[in-house]
């Protein structure tokens, strides 16, 4: 008999308990042991647990969990940080394997996790932690293996896509699609690591772990949310032939490690362009298989909770094969390098001027200098003294624009810089 303990009975905690009571029988096929859930821990007692069928398994005491020899299995899917960082180390010094979806602790504190692991005979697997129902852990980790990662292009983050996505179809405001996403048990529990786009770069932190066998802190990594995004532009960058994504990327570029966590705008009928809603969308390139590409929903509560099932699948085995010594090693620090800087880019610029010829001709100039831009001007014919500006500048190293936009900015009729977004290139 396999015992379980679960941590978290909320969106993705409920959701593991329903695939592994409807799916029992099969799963313990699979596995060839019964399989036990003994405890679930959660901090409300008095919350009402719909289809919870036995409620006495519910605890708020983790001791109670930590001190029962019976339990083989700690998943971890409360979240946050600090309770959820002492349990899973408690767990793994008690031998005991852990399955977490934390992507936050995982990207944070992978060496000390995977030490502690395996100074203790016992494993961690976090599946879930990346792109939600999208098995991209296991494909870089196990079916990648043997290749060597050049590049990985991501849509990381559901709640974001799905904020962009909701915004650009009914036109509405940012703030009255948040909610929509929380309701739907997309966000996380601060959605501003959603819109900040810190849980992008813990994603992108983990894969990039894996696939380049490193270990990066994602404090060095520069890293923008969706925030500041408006309809406007989700509008203007269609009529001119785009999408605005939230995207991380990994290059390496001559051994170096370049990561990138920035709204972008990527030209339709790119892959990534297509991957609208809740939907999280991969590209991987490499030497050997040269292209993956990867999609599914990224966020939610049944496709999450099936990668912590396959988790489960593959920590069963595991201990039926009594096989916990870990085959991962604590990774080699490695200094990352901010992609945006490296890279020459096309950019898409917002401004808001005064309607006056002045003001206008003096934009034309700066950019007509060295043949740097196409301008559009949003005229909306009404009697408005406001003139909203799209430039589309050629390519360009960021410190060079920010030199130029200096110059706008000072330019007495220039009201507002309201967004400067990348455009992403096409990968050949
Ligand atoms: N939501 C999603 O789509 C996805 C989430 N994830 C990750 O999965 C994890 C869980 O997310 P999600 O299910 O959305 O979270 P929820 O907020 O929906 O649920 C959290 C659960 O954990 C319990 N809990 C929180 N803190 C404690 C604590 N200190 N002690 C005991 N129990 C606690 C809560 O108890 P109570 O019910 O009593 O309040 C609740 O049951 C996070 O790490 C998240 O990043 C990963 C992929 C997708
Ligand atoms: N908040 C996250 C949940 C899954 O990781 C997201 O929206 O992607």
């Amino acid at each position: 008999m396999i015992n379980i303990a679960l941590l978290g009975y909320g969106t993705v905690g409920s959701g593991f308990y329903e695939i592994l009571k409807n799916n029992k029988n099969k799963l313990e096929n699979i596995v060839k042991e019964k399989i036990n859930l003994k405890h679930i821990l959660i901090q409300d007692l008095t919350k009402k647990r719909e289809n919870l069928a036995d409620k006495s398994i519910l605890t708020d005491d983790f001791n109670k969990i930590l001190m029962d020899p019976e339990v083989d299995i700690v998943v971890e899917l409360i979240g946050g940080e600090q309770a959820a960082y002492q349990y899973i180390k408690e767990s793994l010094v008690k031998n005991k394997i852990v399955i977490t979806a934390n992507k936050l602790l995982i990207a944070k504190h992978y060496n000390q996790l995977m030490t502690l692991a395996e100074h203790n005979d016992t494993h961690i697997y976090f599946e879930a932690s990346v792109a939600g129902g999208i098995p991209i852990i296991k494909a870089i980790r196990d079916h990648l293996a043997g290749d060597n990662i050049q590049e990985i292009d991501a849509i990381l983050n559901g709640t974001t896509n799905y904020i962009l996505s909701i915004m650009e179809e009914k036109t509405i405001s940012m703030k009255e699609t948040i909610q929509e996403a929380q309701e739907l048990g997309y966000a996380e529990q601060d959605p501003e690591e959603d819109l900040g786009g810190y849980d992008v770069l813990y994603k992108i932190c983990i894969l990039a772990n894996l696939a380049f066998d490193i270990s990066v802190n994602p404090e060095d990594i520069p890293c923008k949310g969706i925030k500041g995004i408006t309809s406007y532009d989700l509008i203007y960058a269609s009529e001119l032939g785009y999408k605005i994504k939230l995207i991380a990327s990994i290059k390496n570029i001559n051994n170096k490690i370049n990561i990138g966590v920035r709204p972008n705008l990527v030209e339709k009928g790119e892959y990534l362009a297509s991957i609208d809603g809740v939907f999280n969308g991969i590209e991987v390139f490499s030497q050997y298989s040269q292209k993956l590409s990867f999609d599914g929903m990224g966020a939610g509560k049944y496709p999450s909770a099936n990668a912590v099932i396959s988790d489960l699948i593959e920590a069963a085995k595991t201990i039926k094969e009594n096989k916990t010594k870990l085959e991962l090693n604590p990774l080699e620090k490695t200094p990352t390098f901010d992609l945006h800087a490296y890279l020459e880019q096309s950019f898409y610029i917002r401004i808001q001027i005064e309607k006056d010829d002045q003001t206008i001709n003096q934009i034309k100039e700066i950019f007509a200098e060295k043949d740097l831009a196409e301008l559009f001007f949003k005229d909306n014919k009404t009697e408005t003294p406001l003139l909203p500006v799209i430039i589309i500048t050629k390519k360009i190293k960021e410190d060079k624009l920010e030199k130029i936009i200096e110059k706008i900015e000072s330019l007495k009729g220039v009201l507002t810089i309201n967004n400067i977004i990348p455009i992403k290139d096409t990968v050949s």
